[in-house]
């Protein structure tokens, strides 16, 4: 069994900031829990729409209180139309998590929380809609379509967001990864994203400034935007050996290698081998003698050379491609699963609040002596 990493110095590692009941990340060195389930058997078995059931309500639904749910997300797809107005505002240039942060701001003004008694309904509204804003402005953009995200003939929101984004109801198959990828992206303990939900739900503020602000912390290349990162790397090789030789070279000069590392695992990332053996499953439907051969290879040479192991990242990028999902739709489609765990975090800190407020290590100078302007050098 991988022991725990051993963890220390910069950027809070080690320190605990709070409790939680909603996950384990790396207890055992690799493994993770969402309320005791381990991700394997929810990977397996679940559909996303349970599993968002178990972190927001704290128990598996059974099966009427699952048909119910998915029913009420179904009814709240339809996307307000000064939020559509605000989406075909929106330049065909911009980067598509930008689109989801403005969507969920403007979905605050339009549908605020007033106070937490409507925090539930306010959580399955944004799970609902997340995949809608995107897909409607990603279609409304490029292709000067206004699609109706309210009917679908798909009823999970992996499959609603293929559907809304292909103009065509999915595989089984396609459906089917996309579940299981909400499903893994869906909750992590304090991450960034979710640190940044509750310290700002720590202030008493409405849930829509907690996902809007936890969106921007995904948005960066070190978290949730390192998918679109590994995409672009694995895309520049034609071959296994080239893959080799060129990330030889990145670990020469030191170049970071997206999709790789865990702050928290030590020895691998549970949510990797799961994705993995689905890439290969789509890499081997769309006869794919490249992408998925070099992922391999970038895995072997960065075990063999650095101890560095895939993140939940890395192969999401070839699985998400072979669907033919665009690049830059991947971090969106972490925020549609990631929303489930954030607002299970806001609930959690609400229910128990105190205001998140560290302190810091001065290092600036002791005093310094006033000068009026005109004096300054
Ligand atoms: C779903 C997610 O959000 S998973 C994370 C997604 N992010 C990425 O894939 C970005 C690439 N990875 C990284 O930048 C890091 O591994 C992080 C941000 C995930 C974790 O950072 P840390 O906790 O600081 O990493 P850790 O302490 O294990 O780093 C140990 C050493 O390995 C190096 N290292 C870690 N990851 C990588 C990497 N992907 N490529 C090259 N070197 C790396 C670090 O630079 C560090 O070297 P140093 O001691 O010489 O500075
Ligand atoms: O836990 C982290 O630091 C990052 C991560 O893997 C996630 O948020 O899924």
């Amino acid at each position: 069994m991988a022991e725990a990493k051993k963890l220390g110095g910069a950027g809070l590692r080690g320190q605990v900031a709070g409790e939680t009941a909603l996950c384990t990340v790396g207890k055992t060195g690799a493994g993770l829990t969402y309320r005791g389930y381990d991700i394997n058997v929810l990977a397996d078995n679940a559909q996303f729409e349970e599993v968002a059931y178990l972190l927001l309500r704290g128990k598996l639904p059974n099966r009427q209180e699952l048909d119910e749910y998915k029913a009420k997300l179904k009814a709240n797809r339809e996307l307000p139309e000064a939020l559509r107005t605000v989406l075909e505002q929106i330049p065909k240039n911009a980067h598509p998590m930008d689109v989801m942060r403005t969507g969920c701001s403007m979905l605050g003004n339009l549908e605020t929380e007033e106070d937490f008694s409507q925090q539930d309904d306010k959580i399955d509204r944004m799970l609902a809609v997340f995949p809608a804003i995107i897909t409607y402005w990603y279609r409304f953009a490029n292709e000067g379509v206004r699609i109706d995200t309210a009917n679908t003939e798909c009823d999970s929101i992996g499959g609603v967001f293929l559907e809304l984004l292909h103009g065509k109801k999915p595989n089984e198959l396609h459906e089917q990864v996309m579940n299981v990828s909400l499903i893994l992206y869906a909750e992590h303990e304090f991450n960034a994203s979710t640190f940044t939900a509750r310290v700002c739900a720590s202030t008493l503020s409405d849930i829509h400034s907690c996902v809007t602000g936890a969106i921007g912390s995904l948005r960066g290349p070190l978290h949730g935007g390192a998918n679109e990162m590994a995409m672009e790397l694995i895309q520049k090789f034609n071959s296994p050996e080239e893959a080799e030789e060129g990330l030889m070279g990145m670990l020469e000069r030191k170049e970071k290698i997206m999709g790789f590392g865990h702050a928290i695992y030590s020895e691998s990332d549970p949510r990797n081998a799961i994705i993995k053996k689905w890439a290969e499953k789509l890499s081997q439907e769309v006869g794919d003698t490249v992408l998925y051969p070099v992922s391999v290879r970038c895995e072997e040479v960065m075990w063999r050379e650095k101890k560095l192991f895939c993140n939940a990242d890395f192969f999401h990028a070839s699985a998400y491609h072979f669907m033919g999902i665009p690049t830059q739709l991947f971090t969106p489609i972490f925020v549609m699963s990631r929303v489930s765990g954030w607002t299970a975090h806001v609930k959690e800190q609400r229910a128990n609040n105190r205001i998140i407020r560290p302190s810091a290590d001065y290092t600036g100078p002791d005093h310094a002596e006033w000068q009026p302007i005109d004096e300054r050098s």
